[in-house]
């Protein structure tokens, strides 16, 4: 479904992305991890449109989207979630939805059902009516769930939507994550909690200094000494190799 290859960007001197490739098979969840800083955002970025790749191609169910308006992928199927969560303060809960149910149903009614039925799904319910900014930071997390899959995408890219939740609230949250997937939407997840990556995604990439440095299974990834090392710092793998073997 998706495919991104060599893309690079630079941002003046700094490559924030080098030459990273990888794909999304249509039905799966991938993850994307790495250290802060490493890249993973503006990557979606270049994925979503809101950036273009100075060298390299986004390639999406076959064709090259990599010069397309952000709204032009969305029309496409690409919809993507922000690290920080901005929803319109004066605005119910539904009515935010709505905001991406229009991209599909212009009249304001059919908006409207379609953002009560994505609302429900989230497990935002009992809110749909209350203003935006009365919800908690697991409820804005799920607000900004509903308002992507709200557009009916068919690849939706999550940046960190467990950032800032609590233990139970992941665990809440990763039945909803694997129902959205099961009704047939590929996605891709920039994710810190390793227990979601390891609980949701088949493939995972890793992406260190804008370079993916590995790929696979979550469970071999995160065997992977290169990875440990990007993580923790040179000499960190073999480190831990023999605090394993003296406990
Ligand atoms: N618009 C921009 N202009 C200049 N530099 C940028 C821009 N966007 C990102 N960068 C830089 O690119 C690098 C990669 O940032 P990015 O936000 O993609 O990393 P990340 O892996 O998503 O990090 P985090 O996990 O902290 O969110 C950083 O050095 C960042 O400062």
């Amino acid at each position: 479904m998706l495919e991104v290859q060599n893309a690079t960007k630079r941002f003046g001197g700094l490559i924030a992305v080098n030459q990273a490739s990888l794909k999304a098979a249509a039905g799966s969840i991938t993850g994307l991890i790495g250290p802060n800083g490493a890249g993973k955002t503006t990557l979606f970025t270049l994925i979503s449109g809101f950036e273009r790749p100075t060298e390299g191609r986004v390639l999406f169910e076959g064709q090259d989207i990599s010069r397309d308006e952000p709204h032009i992928r969305a029309q496409r199927g690409i919809a993507r979630t922000f690290q920080i969560v901005q929803p319109f303060a004066g605005l119910s809960v539904v009515e935010n939805i709505a905001v991406g149910a229009h991209l599909r149903h212009a009249r304001r009614s059919d908006a409207m059902a379609r953002a009560q039925e994505v609302g429900r799904r989230v497990g935002l319910g009992p809110e749909l009516d209350k203003s935006a900014s009365s919800l908690t930071v697991a409820g804005r997390k799920r607000l900004e769930l509903a308002r992507a899959l709200a557009t009916e995408p068919k690849l939706l890219l999550l940046d960190e939507v467990l950032a800032g939740l609590n233990p139970s609230e992941i665990r809440d949250i990763i039945p909803v994550i694997r129902a959205i997937r099961d009704e047939g939407v590929t996605i891709l997840m920039i994710e810190h909690v390793m227990q979601a990556v390891m609980n949701l995604c088949e493939q995972v990439y890793v992406l260190a200094q804008g370079k993916i440095i590995a790929e696979g299974p979550p469970a071999e990834v995160c065997d992977d000494p290169t990875v440990i090392e990007a993580y923790l710092g040179a000499g960190a793998a073999e480190r831990l190799k023999r605090e394993k073997v003296h406990a």
